[in-house]
């Protein structure tokens, strides 16, 4: 299983253990309640929301930097007015003063936490689908939303994107088999985006189509990186079985111009990628906004 899968089921499942913690801390409560003399941190302190197993769990993914920090905050508000309301609740009972009111409070804020809960977890789902279960790269998806600040935050230097197809790769299938087939492609994933930098990104565009987005200030700067690549992959030995198995790719590259559409960028590199497979495969074709197109291999 990739990384990003096994990261996104591991929030998922302390989320659910989270949660579960807080059925137990009801049962606490009632307790708590019932012999009014237990010191329980997660019910009685100020601070109970920091003393509760999900407050455990929330403060320390808090404290690392992630990109879904906003839902996080938002459950760690929600969870804060649970303790809140509850202890203000306790405290009433406590007192025989505890009025209607209370326990509504009560009951909104635990639907606010638990609603706040699902809207992250929809949002896990939705990310877990957006990944390769195969090869583990984004799916094009993943491009399609964020190509446009991508491409609003380019810098000096340009961007230009590879869209790589592999050669007959239907006659793999039919030499080695379906399930060999799945590790070529797993292989040739794993050895572009291990030699791209970390700023650059791999997508598995459908089927043995790939996206490469690059970094390059000029057309010549990209055809090297991209021709580092392609030469890579046909000096790659993949070991599927008893198989040792070679393949080779098709390029179209072309550089990423401002206010473009991922749209046209990708009709751009589809026209190189065409003229790349009828002109021999195994090359990569550089092409620009007048659709002149140039050829390179060794
Ligand atoms: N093993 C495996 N094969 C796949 C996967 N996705 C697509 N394919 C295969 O990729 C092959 C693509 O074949 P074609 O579109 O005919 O292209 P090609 O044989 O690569 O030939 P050219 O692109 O013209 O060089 C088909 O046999 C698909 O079944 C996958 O996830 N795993």
């Amino acid at each position: 299983m990739n990384r990003k899968f096994k990261e996104i089921d591991e929030t998922v499942r302390g989320l659910n253990q989270s949660t579960d913690a807080h059925f137990k801390w009801l049962v606490k409560l009632l307790r708590f309640i019932d012999s009014g003399d237990v010191d329980i941190p997660e019910i009685c302190s100020d601070d109970a929301h920091l003393h509760c197993e999900f407050g455990h769990w929330l403060n320390t993914r808090l404290l690392e930097e992630r990109e879904d920090t906003n839902f996080l905050l938002d459950i760690n508000k929600k969870h804060i007015c649970v303790h809140q309301t509850c202890r203000s609740l306790i405290i009433a009972i406590e007192h025989r003063r505890q009025k209607s009111e209370d326990f509504d409070l009560f009951e909104q804020s635990l639907l606010a936490f638990t609603d706040a809960l699902t809207t992250y977890k929809v949002h896990l789902l939705q990310l877990r689908t957006s990944y390769d279960a195969l090869t583990g790269l984004p799916l094009r998806r993943i491009l399609d939303e964020s190509f446009c600040s991508m491409n609003k935050e380019l810098g000096a230097e340009g961007l230009y994107l590879l869209l790589l197809d592999i050669d007959h790769f239907k006659k793999v299938n039919d030499n080695y088999g379906h399930l060999n087939g799945d590790i070529v492609l797993r292989s040739l994933a794993m050895n572009i985006s291990n030699n791209i930098r970390r700023s650059e990104s791999m997508y598995r565009y459908g089927g043995e189509e790939f996206i490469v987005v690059l970094h390059a200030t000029n057309d010549r700067e990209a055809v090297t990186i991209a021709e580092r690549l392609r030469r890579d992959i046909a000096r790659l030995e993949t070991f599927a079985g008893e198989h040792i198995i070679r393949i080779t790719f098709t390029g179209g590259l072309t550089r990423i111009h401002q206010e473009e559409t991922l749209r046209e960028v990708l009709e751009r590199a589809d026209i190189a990628l065409y003229t790349g497979k009828k002109s021999g495969r195994n090359c990569t074709h550089l092409i620009n906004r007048e659709l002149q197109t140039q050829k390179y291999c060794d």
